[in-house]
């Protein structure tokens, strides 16, 4: 089982690399594709890694389960067609910003964006994001791992707390542009089993000048358990008086 597992998680690694090639999927030299300033932001940093060969952690990998892959699948192929767009994840914060990418700056060398910060595959936060501009809408498929526990076999409430922070905050980023979390509240309505896998499913409600209102529901994978839904509220810009 184990064994197959992983044959099949590499031999789709192998057609994600290819189906990468694709235009549509990563907006890569698709400038028409591209109306949003977050999508034009992210399609640049997609262009400049690969010359400056990023690793991209929101791609498969061996820790993945078939869930895990299955979900991914599907969302790949709904890129296909432009609805959906995958977004690259990287290590450190500092190569999400366009013109810093890839910097090699002795203090970006020791920061490290929060949910990239375990090296080992699997055990801390696995997770890709897909954006849909058309309904302003940024999903992430979350498989917590074992040093994520809180109560014993579940996430840690603040895990689940970043996996929403992230994905909402990645939201507001691709929508609004540079923007803070001022405000995020959430209920927790069942624990999420460790190794599992669910979709933390996030979108712009409003938009009110700086203010970008947002809301979020995480469920399992078949969409029965409603794990936690959460409301935010992100500030764009002017943060940085
Ligand atoms: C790059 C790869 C992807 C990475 C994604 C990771 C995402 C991670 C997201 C985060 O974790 S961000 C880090 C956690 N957040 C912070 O540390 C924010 C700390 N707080 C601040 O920096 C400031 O308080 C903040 C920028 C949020 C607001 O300060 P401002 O000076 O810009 O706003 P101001 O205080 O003037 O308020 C503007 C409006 O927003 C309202 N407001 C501000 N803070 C609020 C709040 N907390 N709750 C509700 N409303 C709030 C405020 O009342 C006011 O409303 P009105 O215009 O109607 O008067």
């Amino acid at each position: 089982g184990m064994r197959r597992g992983l044959v099949g998680a590499q031999a789709r690694l192998a057609g994600d690399k290819k189906s990468r090639m694709r235009a549509p999927c990563t907006a890569l030299g698709a400038p028409s594709l591209i109306f949003l300033h977050g999508i034009s932001t992210i399609s640049f940093q997609t262009w400049l890694s690969q010359f400056k060969q990023l690793k991209d952690y929101a791609l498969p990998n061996s820790s993945w389960s078939q869930g895990m892959m299955d979900l991914y699948s599907k969302f790949l192929e709904m890129c296909k067609d432009g609805t959906w767009k995958r977004i690259p994840s990287y290590n450190r914060t500092v190569d999400h910003i366009p013109g810093k990418a890839g910097s090699n700056e002795k203090e970006q060398k020791k920061t490290r964006l929060f949910l990239r910060s375990m090296d080992a595959e699997g055990v801390g936060f696995e997770y890709a994001m897909f954006f849909n501009p058309s309904e302003k809408r940024m999903v992430c498929l979350f498989q917590p791992g074992p040093y994520l526990e809180g109560p014993p076999g579940f996430a840690h409430g603040g895990s689940t707390a970043a996996i929403i922070d992230s994905t909402v905050g990645s939201c507001a980023l691709v929508v609004a542009g540079r923007a803070m979390t001022a405000n995020l509240s959430i209920n927790y309505r069942s624990p999420i089993p460790l190794g599992s896998v669910v979709l933390v499913d996030s979108k712009v409600d409003q938009v009110e000048e700086r203010k970008v209102f947002l809301s979020c529901e995480v469920r399992s994978i078949d969409g029965q358990t409603l794990h936690a839904e959460a409301t935010g509220k992100d500030l764009a810009a002017g943060f940085h008086r």
